[in-house]
């Protein structure tokens, strides 16, 4: 039996995901096939039997959409959801809606890959001009969070992501795991990716599996990313089929912990 108990989704396909698209704080919904993976991930969890005792979520709907399709295959609706903008997908700034092959043909894909999967880097800004920034920043979600409104990033690195992640782990999530609960977090590639490079101290350094498994801004057809942690037999483990890569297969086997 694991100690602490830890499962983070991607959420399934949504429709900038098929155009190639940066969504990043756009509230797309799922797609259909999206809606599909979402309930095949939610089959599969069944089978393995998993319960939570929690969810986490982003507040954008493919996140939320996605816990509620698995919480729903596996007949535990009834297990609360907290959702957090900390969770939210990276802020992508003046990048938001872009086509990423046509951003490559203008800025070289060298540029675009920094402002992707570079750590400290941070897209340009999104300002009033920008076709979507009425649409995000006014949005009534983020009237009640726990910033101010005029305080929400314009733009963020990975780095920032952790940053404005990092106390609603330390605070809300972690502890929760702490105290024995089974915890669902259904969140985004790059929250995902920031909060598993917060990890990855603990567990003693990230599989290729499950970095490629993040990394993938295009998973039409495949299931989203789901491993747990073991801290007694030090194993973080991606079930069979919801492993990404075929690469290191069944399992990617790490040291686990949960401390902050
Ligand atoms: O904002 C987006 O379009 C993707 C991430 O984009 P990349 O960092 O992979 O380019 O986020 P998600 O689909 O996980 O919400």
């Amino acid at each position: 039996m694991s100690k602490y108990k830890l499962v983070m989704l991607r959420h399934g396909e949504g429709a900038w995901n098929i155009e190639n698209r940066f969504c990043s704080w756009v509230d797309q919904k799922l797609s259909e096939d999206g809606l599909r993976e979402a309930e095949a991930c939610g089959k599969h969890l069944k089978s393995l039997g998993f319960e939570f005792d929690l969810v986490f979520t982003s507040i954008l709907s493919r996140s939320i959409q996605t816990a509620w399709l698995v919480m729903q295959e596996l007949g535990q609706e009834w297990v609360p959801v907290r959702s957090s903008w900390r969770l939210n997908e990276r802020h992508y700034g003046a990048l938001i809606g872009l086509n990423r092959a046509e951003l490559a043909l203008n800025h070289g894909e060298e540029q675009v890959k920094i402002w992707r999967r570079s750590y400290d880097v941070a897209p340009p800004p999104i300002d009033g001009s920008h076709p979507y920034y009425q649409e995000i920043h006014t949005d009534r979600r983020y009237t009640f969070c726990d910033i101010q409104k005029d305080k929400l990033p314009k733009s963020e690195s990975l780095k920032q992501v952790l940053e404005r992640l990092l106390p609603f782990w330390n605070e809300e999530i972690a502890p929760e795991i702490r105290k024995g609960k089974s915890v669902l977090i259904s969140a985004h590639g790059n929250s995902t990716r920031a909060l598993l490079k917060h990890l990855e101290g603990y567990i003693g350094g990230l599989s290729t599996a499950l970095q490629n498994a993040v990394d993938k801004p295009l998973m039409p057809a495949s299931p989203p990313l789901t491993f747990r942690q073991s801290v007694r037999t030090n194993h973080v483990t991606a079930p069979s089929d919801l492993s990404v890569t075929a690469e290191d297969g069944a399992a990617a086997e790490r040291g686990a912990g949960v401390e902050s």
